[in-house]
């Protein structure tokens, strides 16, 4: 596939189509923010272990106080994505291509350790779904948070810094942990704490993986609302890795599907979940809680009480996806022209790589 340059919990409450509010949201329209200059450029961005590609030349672009959903099955290879943007790929997996930053001179692909978690925690921060492994069990909550600011404002001095993370913690309602350790707090508590202290030095760009899978369903929407509330208080863009459907219908103003590795297709949200162009997207759809296009607007279904449909055949293993459309073995409309590299169509903000398009006459 060639692109242009830049090219099951239960849900949360999706809004109506028309519900996130902004002009560039509208069917074929980029995002105005996309234009302006990007907060994160990924460009050609390829992930291998050893002989095997596991990320294949991935663009991705976030503007400025943009929130970009990054969706796809387990296995495409959306944290992988993720952890290149942050320069913490295991030993063993390498990553090549371009990784900037706005207000950074310098490529986070190949940038070292040093240069990295400067970045990391200031310009660009991030949440995973396991609260525990970015906590410090042995320090107190509000210690944990003074000490990121700490870290990256060394002038401040030690009590201002715990009192500006008391405040912190206090806007989101955990002033009463600020002396606890992390094993004394539930799940969601940890989640929030995380969240703060990712949010402490007001980063331009935060990177949340599966942040809510591991927490129940109303601490899952508290949880959203903080990271919704969090960002648009500082304007600070959103990348959100996710394999529901309906978060990404909550939060984010566009998004983008990954299959096999790769980019298959991206536009607006509701442009993408309304009417998706990849056959894969459409599966995708179709094996969600939401409402498909037809009827023009994505609502949170009710799963108890219809069969949905699955993506017939199962994901093949990491680095063994066909040539050419990486969908094809599994894709109901595949031809051979399938078995040829399918070319990116669109602009580079808002298109699909796919030979037989959904809402194209089959060729
Ligand atoms: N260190 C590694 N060595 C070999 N294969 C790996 C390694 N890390 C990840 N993979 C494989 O690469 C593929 C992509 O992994 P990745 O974690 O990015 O997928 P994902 O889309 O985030 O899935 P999930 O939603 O389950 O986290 C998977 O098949 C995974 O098994």
């Amino acid at each position: 596939m060639t692109r242009p340059a830049d090219a099951a919990s239960p849900a949360p409450p999706v809004p109506s189509a028309d519900a996130a509010p902004s002009a560039a949201d509208a069917p074929g329209t980029p995002p105005a923010a996309a234009a302006a200059q990007d907060v994160l450029t990924v460009r050609g961005l390829t992930v291998s272990v050893r002989d095997l590609q596991l990320v294949s030349d991935v663009d991705l672009s976030v503007g400025p106080g943009e929130r970009v959903g990054l969706i796809g099955e387990s296995g495409s290879g959306k944290s992988l994505t993720a952890l290149s943007l942050l320069g913490l790929l295991p030993e063993d997996v390498t990553a090549t291509g371009s990784v900037r930053l706005a207000g950074i001179d310098h490529d986070l692909i190949g940038a070292g350790e040093r240069r990295l978690s400067r970045i990391r925690g200031n310009h660009l921060a991030m949440v995973f779904q396991e609260p525990m492994t970015a906590l410090n069990p042995t320090m107190r909550i509000a210690d944990q948070v003074a000490e990121t600011m700490l870290i990256h404002h060394t002038r401040s001095g030690r009590r201002t810094a715990r009192s500006a993370a008391i405040d912190l913690l206090d806007r989101v309602e955990l002033t009463g942990v600020a002396r606890a350790y992390p094993h004394q707090l539930s799940g969601g508590q940890r989640q929030r704490v995380v969240l703060t202290i990712a949010l402490a030095n007001d980063p331009t760009l935060l990177i949340c993986d599966e942040p809510t899978t591991a927490l129940d369903v109303t601490v899952q929407a508290m949880v959203l609302d903080l990271i919704l509330r969090g960002v648009t208080a500082r304007d600070a863009a959103l990348l959100f890795i996710t394999h529901d459907l309906a978060v990404v219908a909550t939060i984010c103003q566009r998004v983008l599907v990954m299959y096999g590795g790769r980019v298959v297709e991206s536009g607006p949200v509701h442009q993408v979940f309304t009417a998706p162009r990849h056959r894969y997207t459409e599966g995708l759809l179709a094996a969600s809680d939401l409402e498909s296009a037809d009827s023009g607007e994505v609502t949170s279904a009710e799963p108890a009480r219809r069969r949905l449909p699955t993506i017939q055949g199962t994901v093949p293993a990491a680095g063994h996806f066909p040539d050419g459309c990486v969908f094809r073995t599994r894709c109901p409309q595949a031809t051979d022209l399938c078995t040829t590299p399918p070319p990116w169509t669109g602009t580079p903000t808002t298109g699909y790589a796919c030979h037989h398009p959904a809402g194209a006459p089959h060729a």
